[in-house]
């Protein structure tokens, strides 16, 4: 049995954001073992009851749908411990005792990962324990593979989950429930049906504080390499050979594989960075990111990707996919939309209608299809199929939390996974380096920069 629960980085945005109203859904759903402690490590100098504070307002926050007995019985169960977690001798401290296994999460901006790995590996972690390194799983291809060294060699009895937790999402997840629960639309699923996909995730979301991890990364880093990747991987995967965890990550890493690495040219051409300027979003004064807290302006750090990538398959060969995605901007718009190849049918020649677009919403429950319909006088006219329904509606966090709880890593990234991502979008971050790609400017709360 796992206990405790080890958050490295408890001071973080995650942790208040994400983590802990993931745990108070599981406690809320009694799915925790009974007792599972859970011990906060960063090197803020807090009291236990300052911590405690801290995380009564993250949870009050951001954990709506828990009950209040329910936040009070998270609050009880913490603990924290302060720690230089790149320190050994800290790590040890930090977790004490003796325990049965231990659930050590790595809720730590990339470049921390391998002091960290090093400095955890010397604090011999029980047999049964298990690590979990958040995304983005390095910083560069060299980087990843390092890590995954690492792990094997000083983490041979440690079940280790590579976080992506967009496969643990419900909605993320439907994308996969489409292709694979209905025969109707594995016929039409090739490039010649469909002319092109793009997945987008644009969020109105500002930088939020995160500099000290955002700034290193970019839009590249912390959303295309692993988020997008992967949901480009559930639409364009083979059916698995069996639904088992090893056939569920072949199927994905293989679509990661049909991607050919881009030369210089094609990421001049296929790939947009931009930076958001000062704007206002819903009203509010935005300040440009580059004089936001703790950026650094001469690093030069995207806000704004985007990404055209083609597959060398025989299903998807010439069909683009475009991978987009942006802080800062007007609007919430998530979704995959794949464009079926738009001929006017000759019995309305000069009413062309609308291209048939199957949409599937990544932050709101939606799966709408565009069709053409009669309208008056044998014209056409294009409306919406849409189906609305959430799933059990639990947290992809909870759902990432439970399969940790139960030992099951098919919805987090194997190895080589990780290495094919990086090695995707790594001629791209060597291109934007070398200046390649202009830099664009966007206003916070626009579309995005012009043209997009
Ligand atoms: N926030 C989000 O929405 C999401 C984040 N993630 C991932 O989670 C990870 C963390 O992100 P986020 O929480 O946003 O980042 P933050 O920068 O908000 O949090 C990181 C925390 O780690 C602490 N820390 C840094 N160095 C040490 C150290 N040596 N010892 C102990 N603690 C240390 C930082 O403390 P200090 O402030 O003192 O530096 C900070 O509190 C990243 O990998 C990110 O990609 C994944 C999904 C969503
Ligand atoms: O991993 C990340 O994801 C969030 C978006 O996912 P959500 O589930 O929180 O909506 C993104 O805002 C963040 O920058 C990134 O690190």
């Amino acid at each position: 049995m796992i206990d405790p629960f080890v958050i490295i980085g408890a001071s973080g945005d995650l942790t208040a954001r994400l983590l802990l109203p993931a745990v108070a859904e599981l406690v809320e759903q009694q799915k925790t073992p009974e007792g599972l402690t859970l011990t906060g490590v960063d090197r803020m100098d807090w009291t236990e009851e300052q911590f405690r504070e801290r995380m009564r307002e993250a949870l009050d926050a951001h954990a709506t749908r828990a009950s209040a007995r329910t936040r009070t019985e998270v609050l009880r169960r913490l603990r924290y411990r302060r720690a230089d977690a790149t320190r050994g001798e800290d790590l040890r401290r930090a977790l004490g005792g003796i325990h049965p296994s231990v659930l050590a999460y790595l809720a730590l901006p990339a470049h921390l990962f391998e002091p960290v790995l090093t400095a955890l590996s010397e604090a011999s972690l029980p047999k049964g324990s298990v690590v979990a390194v958040e995304k983005p799983f390095g910083v560069d291809l060299a980087s990843a593979q390092r890590l995954n060294e690492l792990l094997r060699l000083r983490f041979p009895d440690t079940l280790v989950f590579r976080i992506d937790h967009f496969l643990s999402d419900e909605l993320v997840q439907r994308v996969f429930a489409l292709r694979f629960g209905n025969r109707v639309l594995e016929s039409i699923w090739n490039q010649q049906h469909i002319e092109r996909v793009t997945i987008t995730w644009d969020e109105p979301l500002t930088v939020e504080g995160r500099a000290s991890y955002y700034d290193r990364a970019g839009a590249l880093r912390d959303m295309i390499q692993n988020h997008l990747l992967e949901v480009l991987a559930l639409v364009a995967m083979e059916q698995p050979a069996r639904s088992d965890e090893r056939s569920i990550r072949d199927a994905r890493a293989a679509v990661l594989r049909t991607i050919p690495t881009m030369t210089a040219e094609q990421v001049r051409q296929r790939s947009v960075r931009a930076r958001y300027v000062d704007g206002d979003i819903d009203g509010h004064k935005v300040p440009a990111y580059a004089r936001e807290r703790g950026v650094e302006a001469s690093r030069e750090t995207e806000t704004f990707a985007e990404l055209t990538l083609e597959l060398a398959s025989w299903r998807w060969a010439g069909v683009p996919f475009v991978l987009r995605t942006g802080k800062a901007l007007a609007q919430s718009h998530a979704e995959v939309a794949v464009y079926f190849r738009f001929e006017p049918d000759h019995a309305y020649r000069g009413q062309p209608g609308g291209q048939n677009v199957l949409r599937i919403g990544l932050s709101e429950p939606y799966v709408r299809l565009a069709v053409n319909i009669n309208g008056p006088e044998l014209t056409l006219v294009t409306q919406d199929l849409e189906l609305r329904s959430h799933a059990t509606g639990r947290l992809a966090y909870s759902n990432l939390l439970l399969d940790m709880l139960r030992a099951q890593p098919m919805l987090t990234l194997r190895d080589d996974e990780v290495e094919e991502a990086w090695r995707i979008v790594e001629p791209v971050l060597a291109g934007w380096r070398r200046g390649e790609v202009p830099l664009r400017e966007y206003p916070a709360g626009s579309a995005g920069p012009s043209g997009r």
